[in-house]
C-alpha cells in the first residue's frame, strides 16, 4: 500500500471580490461575491515507502498548496488523502509526528534561541525520551556536523549552517515522510553536496521523500522520480532519466584560453557535432553540444589541441528548461517510454 495517497484532490480558493472602501465592503456584505481561484485541480498521486519523487512546476503550480494538504494545513475542497493510512487535515496532530516538513527559504528555528534549545522543544512537543533522543542526536549529527552550531542562536547562523540545523530539526522526530521546499537555496556548491548526500542518506534508510526545487542538480542527486504540476494537474509523471534523456541533453562549456584564438574554426572543425561559438570576452569560447552524441571529454579534447585551455566551466540545463518542453508539447504524459 502506498504511504501517500491522493486522488482526485482539489484545493480552491475562494476569494471575495468587493469593490474598494467602505462603500464596496456594504454592498459587499448585502451582495456578495466571489471570486474561484483553483489551485489544485484533481490530482492523482501514489508515493511508495522510501520513494524519492520530485514534484515541480512554475510559480503558482500548485506545489506548495498540495504539500499544505498533504500536510493538513488546509483542507481539500474534493478528493481524498492519505499520508500514512492517516487523513491528514483530520488528524492533524498524529500526522504532524509522522512528517517532517523543510523551507529553504524559512525556518523552523527559534529565533533567538540556541539550536540545541529549539531542538529539545521539538524533542519535547514530539514526546521523545532522552535515550531515543540522544540517539537520533548522535546520527544526525554525524552526517550533519551539528556540533559547532548547538550553541549558537539560529539568527547568527550563516544560510548553509542554517540549512543543516533545519534538516535536523525537521528530522528529530524520525517521520516516515519528509517534505522538502527548496532546500539547497542560496547554498554554495559544497554545502549544497553535503545537503544532498544527506537526504540521499535518509532516502537510503528508507525516509520517503517529497523535494520541491527549482535546481536540476537536488533533483538528479536525490531523485529517480518526475512529477511536473502545471496549473493544478500533473502533466507528467514518470522516470527522470528518461525526461533527460529525451530533453535536458544539452550542455553549454565555457573555456576560456590562455590567448584570443586565432580562430574558432579549428576548435569547430573538430566538432562537426557541436556549436562552437564566442563567449563573452575574446579569450573565452563556449560549445553547446548533445551529451549523448559527444562527451564533455572530447569537447575538451579538441579545444586543447587547438588552444590552451586554463579554465573549463560546464552548465547543466535547468529543469525549467525540462518544464518548458513538457508544456510544449514535446513531452507527453504515458508517450512510449518515459511514462
Ligand atoms: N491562501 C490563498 N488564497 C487564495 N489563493 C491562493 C492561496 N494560496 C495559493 N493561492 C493561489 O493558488 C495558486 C497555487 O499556488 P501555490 O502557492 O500552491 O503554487 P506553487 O506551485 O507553490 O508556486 P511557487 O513556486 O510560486 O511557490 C496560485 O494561483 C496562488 O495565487
Amino acid at each position: 500500500m502506498p504511504l501517500l495517497e491522493a486522488e482526485g484532490l482539489t484545493k480552491v480558493f475562494r476569494r471575495p471580490d468587493k469593490d474598494p472602501g467602505l462603500r464596496g465592503s456594504l454592498r459587499h456584505l448585502v451582495r456578495r461575491r466571489y471570486t474561484e481561484q483553483v489551485a489544485v485541480a484533481g490530482v492523482d498521486l501514489a508515493v511508495e515507502a522510501g520513494e524519492a519523487v520530485a514534484y515541480v512546476g512554475p510559480n503558482g503550480a500548485g506545489k506548495s498548496t498540495t504539500v499544505k494538504m498533504l500536510s493538513g494545513i488546509l483542507v481539500p475542497t474534493a478528493g481524498s488523502v492519505r499520508v500514512a493510512g492517516l487523513v491528514p487535515h483530520e488528524n492533524r496532530v498524529e500526522n504532524a509526528r509522522r512528517i517532517g516538513v523543510v523551507f529553504g527559504q524559512r525556518t523552523q528555528l527559534w529565533w533567538d534561541l540556541p539550536v540545541q534549545d529549539s531542538l529539545a522543544l521539538l524533542r519535547d512537543m514530539h514526546g521523545i525520551g532522552p535515550k531515543r533522543y540522544a540517539q537520533v542526536l548522535e546520527r544526525l549529527d554525524a552526517v550533519l556536523e551539528l556540533g559547532e552550531l548547538l550553541p549558537t542562536t539560529a539568527r547568527k547562523l550563516s544560510l548553509g549552517q542554517r540549512m543543516r540545523a533545519d534538516l535536523a530539526a525537521a528530522l528529530v522526530h524520525e517521520p516516515s515522510i519528509v517534505y522538502l521546499d527548496e532546500p539547497t537555496i542560496g547554498l554554495d556548491l559544497a554545502v549544497k553536496d553535503r545537503v544532498r548526500a544527506f537526504v540521499r542518506q535518509i532516502v537510503a534508510d528508507g525516509t520517503t521523500v517529497m523535494l520541491t526545487t527549482h535546481d536540476l542538480g537536488d533533483i538528479e542527486d536525490i531523485c529517480r522520480r518526475l512529477v511536473i504540476l502545471d496549473g493544478g494537474r500533473i502533466v507528467y509523471d514518470g522516470d527522470l532519466q528518461a525526461v533527460k534523456d529525451a530533453y535536458a541533453r544539452d550542455r553549454v562549456m565555457h573555456l576560456t584560453l590562455a590567448e584570443p584564438p586565432a580562430s574558432a574554426g579549428g576548435i569547430a572543425a573538430r566538432l562537426p557535432l557541436a556549436r562552437v561559438s564566442d563567449g563573452a570576452t575574446d579569450r573565452e569560447l563556449t560549445v553547446t553540444f548533445d551529451r549523448l552524441a559527444v562527451s564533455a571529454v572530447d569537447v575538451l579534447a579538441a579545444a586543447s589541441a587547438e588552444a590552451e585551455v586554463v579554465d573549463v566551466r560546464i552548465d547543466e540545463p535547468a529543469i525549467e528548461d525540462v518544464v518548458r518542453k513538457v508544456y510544449a508539447g514535446e513531452l507527453r504524459p504515458g508517450a512510449e517510454g518515459v511514462a
